[in-house]
């Protein structure tokens, strides 16, 4: 019997679901918890979750709104929006008695606190052993068995070396490091600068425009990457330059159909969670604090809290002073 044979997932959103499939190709035994016993009772009995549709669940896996059943796993992964993280851990901490690996699957930063998802997962849960796994993956590709890689984060390099072991298969490519904070600020950072993105395409500035934000909006991530201890190489890897070449690139990112939504001045998108809006004003206050110009995030924050039009933030970005390229 492996390490870690039973898996569950915290959140049946679109994310939560393509994991919950994710680790079942892995040979794990999964149950998912959903926090609605209607919503649990309806996937467990189709095999459909319509926050995911036309993705078939294996009846193998356990659909539970019972959050004891959920946390005797082995491993948890916490698949709830990333304002929504600690609430998820608070609920299953006095269920975690011994270490047990609690996995963020949640791209964001904390209101308020300014914490990252481990950081909170490790406040809230005193027994959990806090990773993160983040990188260029949809939900819908990921559920559907199209080719994906990932990074996966732990302090304890065996652990996280484990984990992927556990979770990993042909299709779903995890790769280990310790480098938690660095895998974390990509996978915060890129849904801020994929908002952005979404805006130039959606004013019709053209590709090469789009191209020059992108690699700018890179520079700064990897700006407040080096501020906070990241490295490098995580920074230009899967979980950083990876996903924010994704997320800046195609509509099925629900963060830069928000920007080309707010470049064409429409409305959002209903009912699509875009953590990049939740996320830019807690990044801007952390650079601010870490004294890291991140120029495209502050003018994403600025326009989403109504201080500046999409017009008077591309002038301001196209008339900063010319300077060295760093
Ligand atoms: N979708 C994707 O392709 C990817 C998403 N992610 C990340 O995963 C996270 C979740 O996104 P995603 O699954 O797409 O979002 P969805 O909107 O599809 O689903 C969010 C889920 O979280 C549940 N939820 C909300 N609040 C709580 C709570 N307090 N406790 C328990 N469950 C809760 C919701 O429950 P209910 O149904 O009852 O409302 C819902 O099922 C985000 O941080 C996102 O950035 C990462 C990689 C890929
Ligand atoms: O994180 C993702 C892909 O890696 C999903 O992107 P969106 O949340 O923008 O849809």
């Amino acid at each position: 019997m492996p390490a870690f044979q039973s898996v569950a997932v915290i959140g049946a959103g679109a994310w939560g679901t393509a994991l919950a499939t994710v680790a079942a190709r892995a040979g794990r035994n999964v149950t998912l918890w959903a926090r609605n016993a209607e919503h649990a009772a309806r996937i467990a009995s189709t095999h459909d979750n319509p926050r995911l549709p036309g993705v078939r669940l294996v009846p193998e896996i356990v659909v539970t709104s019972d959050l004891a059943v959920a946390a005797g796993a082995d491993m948890l992964l916490i698949a709830t929006p990333a304002q929504h993280l600690r609430s998820a851990v608070n609920m299953l901490a006095s269920h975690i008695t011994k270490p047990v690996p609690v996995i963020a699957c949640a791209k964001g930063i904390e209101h308020g606190t300014h914490k990252f998802m481990t950081d909170v997962i490790a406040e809230a849960a005193a027994h959990a052993q806090p990773a993160i796994l983040s990188g260029p993956s949809f939900a819908d590709d990921v559920a559907r068995g199209l080719p994906t890689a990932v990074t996966l984060a732990a302090k304890d390099e065996a652990l996280a070396s484990a984990l992927v072991q556990a979770l990993g298969s042909a299709t779903f490519r995890p790769y280990h490091t310790t480098d938690v904070r660095g895998v974390e600020i990509g996978g915060a950072a890129k849904n801020v600068l994929a908002i952005a993105a979404g805006i130039v395409v959606g004013r019709n500035l053209g590709a090469s425009a789009l191209a020059a934000l992108t690699t700018r909006g890179f520079s700064e991530l990897a700006r407040l990457g080096r501020a906070c201890g990241a490295r490098t190489e995580t920074l230009s890897g899967l979980s950083g330059l990876g996903d924010l070449l994704l997320s800046c690139s195609t509509a099925q990112s629900r963060n830069f159909a928000l920007g080309i939504a707010l470049g064409r001045g429409e409305a959002a998108p209903a009912g699509k969670l875009a953590e990049g809006a939740f996320t830019a004003p807690v990044l801007v206050e952390l650079a601010a604090a870490r004294k890291v110009d991140m120029p495209v995030s502050q003018a994403v924050a600025a326009i989403l809290d109504g201080r500046l039009t999409i017009d008077a933030a591309i002038e301001g970005l196209l008339t900063r002073p010319f300077k060295a390229e760093e």
